[in-house]
């Protein structure tokens, strides 16, 4: 008996999320190696499912992965680099577009349309949704590198109230309707923002913010943002963390509730921070 209580118990911890979170949107970020391994890839999907089934909106923006320098390198294009940054000109961009709004979104929708439910993959540049400019990379011209200067919320809003999944690949478009290559976690903040969105979920390759970055065990599970300067002026947070958090800080700004670092290698991550109580990752907050 004692096994059905515990097994009942997890999901009566569930319940007040499920209540809280029941039709809100909530947007994931999904890369690294969650979209590489392929067990992995499964598991996520399965608890983006859940979440739907459950009442959660979910609003899928998704990186290249390893995909984009693969198809590159057999299409054998080669990039010209400008102080260590590779160029992205005309060509490349055609190949990034068809990589990530063909390929990588694709298989995306084909994995959440296989276990019954509906998707729909678009681009930045379906119905203005990523309206982008060309953006400098330390002042350098880098080609079609762009940043979003405006979200369009009409199409995401509609397949959302149609049930839909909506899956977003990250290409922004320019006034001339040229493409532009817009980094992931960017753009999965702006949606976020213009979204008004309960929670932005990055799932990333690290367990979250480390207090002691050698010791896994050391997470920061709850972090404030108005404590942010100080941990990156402290050292605690340092590195690559640095940009990450910052796109949190820069979420909760815009007005989502929550930001959630998860370590994406970890299987059912997104069910354990969102469903549980302690959650397994860092959470980032006003
Ligand atoms: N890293 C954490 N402290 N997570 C707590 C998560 C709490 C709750 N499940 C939520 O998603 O809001």
């Amino acid at each position: 008996m004692e096994m059905y209580i515990e097994k009942a118990k997890v999901l009566v911890e569930a319940l007040p999320y499920i209540k809280e979170f029941y039709g809100k949107t909530v947007v994931i970020k999904y890369g690294g190696s969650a979209m590489v391994d392929e067990m992995i890839k499964e598991t996520v999907i399965q608890d983006i499912i859940l979440m739907k089934l459950v009442g959660i909106n979910p609003v899928i923006v998704h990186g290249g992965g390893p995909d984009i320098n693969k198809i590159l390198k057999q299409m054998d294009k080669k990039s010209e680099f400008v102080n260590g940054l590779r160029v992205t000109d005309q060509e490349t961009m055609e190949i990034v577009e068809m990589v990530l709004a063909g390929k990588v979104n694709k298989s995306i929708v084909s994995h959440i349309q296989n276990q019954g439910i509906n998707a729909v993959g678009i681009s930045g540049k379906d119905g203005a949704t990523l309206q982008a400019e060309k953006k400098l990379v330390n002042g350098m011209d880098v080609g079609f590198v762009g940043e979003v200067v405006n979200v369009n919320t009409e199409l995401i809003s509609t397949l959302i109230q149609k049930d839909f999944i909506p899956v977003i690949a990250p290409i922004g478009i320019d006034k001339e309707g040229n493409s532009y290559n817009i980094n992931a976690d960017y753009a999965a903040v702006a949606v976020a923002g213009a979204l008004k969105a309960q929670k932005l979920v990055f799932l990333t390759d690290v367990e979250g913010v480390l207090k002691d970055v050698s010791d896994s065990s050391s997470i920061i599970s709850r972090l404030s943002i108005k404590d942010v300067d100080e941990y990156i002026k402290n050292g605690i947070i340092s590195g690559g963390m640095i940009p990450k958090v910052e796109c949190c800080v820069e979420g909760v700004k815009k007005g989502v509730k929550t930001v959630h670092i998860l370590d994406g290698r970890v299987e059912h991550c997104l069910l354990l921070e969102i469903f549980t109580q302690k959650g397994v990752g860092t959470m980032i907050e006003e």
